[in-house]
């Protein structure tokens, strides 16, 4: 059963919605909700307009029209106020200091959210018990790493913030299918012990599917299906889609 079906209450939801860039809006009347404790899995083709949305829904990019809301409340997203709210956001392609160590980053990342002492200690053993594999390249420098270890250190400096929403763009991206899937998975299950909501954004949809709860599609600014996973099963539906 969905969370939609048990009738629980958005964590974030987007009213009409429109943005873009330089007076031309990606989408107009763009209506969509996120729910507590949902992988929710956004998909479309390139240019669709999905980075877009979590630009906007993390404050990074103002929205032009419509109304964007927070538990209920209606709120204009700057993204230290996002960020207060313990909402996360990983952008496409990694953003790790590759200068810094693993560690560095991590540390980084502590300080910036003024995280000190033993809540700092004891969530970096919370991230690591989530990504153990980060153990093995902890004192090296990340830009030295391969894309699929990047791609985690990424993924657990978002982690330290304790997000209740995490919105997660393309992580796949350089990884193997294989790489992607056993990120995916230990994801997976911290969103479900923490009852997390995430906002996936990712092309390769079978190894998304495999841990979303409902799938949105979009094309050209706008959403043309909702559902659960289940209902693209059939290739050629979701191929029909594009
Ligand atoms: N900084 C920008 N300035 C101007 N136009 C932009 C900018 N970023 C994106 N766009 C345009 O906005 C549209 C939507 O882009 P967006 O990155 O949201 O798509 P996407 O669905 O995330 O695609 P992809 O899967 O390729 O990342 C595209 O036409 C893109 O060229």
């Amino acid at each position: 059963m969905t969370n939609v079906e048990v009738g629980l209450a958005p964590a974030m939801a987007v009213e009409q919605l429109a943005a873009g860039y330089k007076g031309r809006n990606v989408f107009e009347g763009l209506s969509l909700k996120l729910y507590t404790n949902e992988v929710l899995c956004l998909i479309g083709h390139n240019g669709a307009g999905k980075s877009t949305l979590l630009k906007v829904l993390f404050g990074l990019l103002p929205h032009n029209a419509g109304v964007i809301r927070f538990h209920g409340r209606e709120i204009k997203p700057t993204p230290s106020e996002m960020a207060g709210h313990g909402v996360s956001y990983v952008p496409e392609g990694r953003g790790v200091f590759p200068g810094l160590t693993v560690k560095e980053n991590f540390a980084l990342a502590l300080w910036s959210a003024k995280i000190q002492g033993q809540d700092a200690e004891r969530r970096i053993g919370e991230v690591l018990e989530v990504l153990p594999r980060i153990k093995e390249f902890w004192q090296r420098r990340a830009g030295q790493l391969s894309g699929g270890q990047q791609q985690m250190v990424s993924i657990g400096r978002a982690m330290l913030a304790e997000p209740s929403i995490l919105l997660l763009d393309e992580p796949s991206i350089g990884l193997a299918p294989k790489l992607f899937q056993d990120l995916l998975v230990p994801i997976r299950e911290y969103q479900q012990k923490r009852a997390m909501s995430v906002l996936l954004v990712e092309q390769q949809v079978g190894e998304a599917f495999s841990v979303s709860d409902r799938v949105v599609v979009m094309k050209s600014g706008e959403l043309i299906f909702e559902g659960v996973p289940g209902d693209l099963a059939d290739e050629g539906k979701l191929m029909g889609m594009f």
